[in-house]
């Protein structure tokens, strides 16, 4: 049990969105994104789920006011040899700026920092040991973070009592690289036909067999199911083959799907939706409770998703933000890399100027997240410029001079490919180190450095956007987000998430797959159903993970090779 000394402040139900404010010194300001609860109780708090970096806590506390249940996170502690620093303000930035802004505010709710004690966290971590994966308990709970982030439970309807399943989907990467990109000579003639998560099931198999072989397993491939599931059919916006992706995740899950169901009184549609009270919390791919509606669960979400925009969007994104493949991005990192030995010094003396190596500080980090939007953004207003002009005068153009007249409107950029295999890219000596300030590093700026620069932040923003999670939650009930009354210490947060992000939408799920879904199961009648869809798990990338998404794209590519598929992913 903990306490902080300052009282809870107030927030107004209809709060202004949550902006990032800079203190004097241009820094992000914690204090203003930070939530005090004043009365944080170990009690009230339940093991929900963990990921590589982060650990959930759902509210389970027996306040029936509090319907809504947020769930604290943070990051255990990382193993990134001191250079992957945590800054939850920055993370909170990251989100707000960046990623919102390409997502839209739609599919991403905010969350508040909130302080946490040690011994608060000690209680957490101690009762959430057994039930923790075994695979993950090779990591601790770092007891030792002063913020968590609070957000709303995705997996629930806010503020209400109605029942919901929700759909978890860490959908990867939904993209094959455009064939007519400037840099498609840096990437593997492979990877223009097979995704990277079909040849990624090949390293991954060989993963289990090389820990099974130490384990001394008997059957090296025990346990071991290949997924069936193309990205690219989740992310195709076909309803058959988004329907055929959603199949083949349940069949082999691995960490791509999960099933979350929240108990509610019944109604007369929900038995159609749940099929059985079921105890809050996650259900098994093959628990038997969910048999009887899985089909129809899974009809419904395929319709929302192909409906929805979220995943339309992601896919552009990504694909966009990581054009120029993690080759050239390796040698954008270590050239920059050696920038930063070499200019530091040249830097120092000249104040507040940003230079084209990688950010140190946190004022720095911000404003090159802010550049790289600005500078993306830019480029892609161009590119639809360049094809709405190409479409009115180039039908006798031939393939390659579109493509590289393409790379010339696009690429403000450094020719990052042509420049790839020269020494150019090698070259620390940098005159330009002094002289580039920080509104040098504007969009009209030639400067190859400080676009590298910017080229690896986006696909820094690119590798969140390949790793987060949708959740896509389900109900029967019409959620009707109600004030919760009453003087608990997260009912002001609650209310305010619940008026500001409460985008439950009816849907009418009328179509023939939808109805004949129902027939099947002795339903007729097209079903009504509520929903609402969040990016869950968008967590900044640190820059110093680029050497291992270099080598493990190369272990991934051998693992493909070697196996001897050929796979059409398309
Ligand atoms: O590189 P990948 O594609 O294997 O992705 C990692 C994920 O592995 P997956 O292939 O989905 O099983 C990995 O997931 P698991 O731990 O395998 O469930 C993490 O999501 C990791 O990100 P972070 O360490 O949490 O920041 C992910 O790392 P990033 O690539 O997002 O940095
Ligand atoms: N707001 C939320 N609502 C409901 N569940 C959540 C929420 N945030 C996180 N979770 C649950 O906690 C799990 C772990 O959180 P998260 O995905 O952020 O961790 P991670 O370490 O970043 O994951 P990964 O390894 O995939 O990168 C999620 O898979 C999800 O089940």
């Amino acid at each position: 049990m903990s306490s902080s000394a300052a009282p809870a402040p107030a927030i107004p139900p209809t709060a202004a969105p949550l902006a990032n404010v800079e203190c004097a010194d241009g820094n992000l300001c914690a204090e203003q994104f930070v939530l005090r609860l004043d009365t944080l109780n170990p009690e009230e708090w339940a093991y929900r789920a963990e990921g590589n970096a982060n650990i959930c806590f759902a509210y389970a506390g027996a306040d029936s006011r509090l319907s809504a249940r947020p769930s604290a996170r943070w990051p255990d502690a990382r193993d990134e040899q001191g250079q992957d620093v945590y800054d939850p303000t920055l993370e909170l930035f990251y989100r707000n700026e960046i990623v919102t802004p390409l997502l839209g505010e739609e599919y991403v709710s905010r969350m508040r920092l909130v302080r946490l004690d040690t011994s608060f966290l000690l209680s957490l971590a101690r009762a959430a040991e057994p039930l923790r994966p075994v695979e993950r308990r090779t990591k601790e709970i770092d007891v030792d973070q002063p913020y968590g982030l609070l957000a709303l439970d995705h997996a629930a309807f806010v503020a209400t009592d109605a029942q919901a399943i929700a759909l978890e989907l860490k959908p990867k990467w939904g993209f094959l690289p455009d064939p007519s990109s400037p840099y498609v000579h840096a990437i593997h003639p492979a990877k223009l036909h097979t995704c990277r998560y079909c040849m990624h099931q090949h390293l991954k198999r060989k993963q289990k067999c090389e820990t099974d072989a130490n384990t001394a397993a008997n059957d090296n491939t025990a346990g071991w199911a290949h997924s069936n599931y193309c990205p690219l059919d989740l992310f195709s916006g076909s309803l058959p083959r988004v329907r055929r992706a959603l199949a083949a995740l349940a069949q082999c899950p691995q960490n791509n799907m999960r099933i979350w169901v929240t108990p509610g009184p019944s109604t007369a549609a929900s038995p159609h939706l749940l099929g059985a009270s079921t105890r809050s919390g996650l259900l098994a791919m093959d628990d038997i409770r969910l048999a009887p509606f899985l089909d129809r669960f899974l009809d419904m979400a395929a319709e929302i998703l192909v409906r929805e925009d979220l995943l339309s969007r992601l896919r552009q994104h990504q694909r966009q933000l990581d054009e120029p493949g993690i080759s050239t991005i390796l040698r954008c990192y270590e050239q920059l890399r050696e920038q930063s030995v070499h200019g530091v010094r040249k830097i120092r003396r000249i104040g507040s100027a940003l230079p084209p190596r990688m950010p140190s500080t946190q004022k720095e980090t911000v404003h090159v997240w802010r550049l790289m939007l600005e500078n993306y953004r830019r480029r892609q207003a161009t590119a639809v410029r360049f094809h709405a002009t190409r479409s009115q005068s180039t039908s006798c153009m031939t393939r390659p001079a579109v493509a590289s007249e393409r790379a010339g409107a696009l690429l403000d950029v450094p020719d990052l490919a042509s420049t790839r295999q020269s020494t150019d890219l090698s070259d620390g000596s940098d005159r330009s180190d002094v002289s580039d300030n920080v509104n040098d590093l504007s969009l009209a700026s030639s400067d190859r450095k400080q676009q590298r620069l910017l080229r690896l932040h986006e696909y820094l923003l690119a590798a969140t956007l390949k790793d987060c999670t949708v959740l896509l939650t389900i109900g029967t009930a019409t959620p009707k987000p109600t004030p919760v009354a009453g003087n608990h210490y997260l009912t002001e947060y609650v209310n305010a998430c619940t008026f500001e992000a409460a985008p439950s939408v009816l849907v009418d799920v009328r179509s023939p797959d939808a109805t004949a879904a129902g027939a099947r199961h002795g339903c007729a009648a097209p079903l009504q159903v509520c929903y609402k869809m969040n990016v869950i798990d968008l967590d900044m990338k640190p820059a110093a993970r680029i050497p291992h998404y270099y080598a493990l794209d190369k272990r991934i590519l051998a693992a493909y090779l070697e196996s001897g598929e050929k796979r059409y992913c398309r």
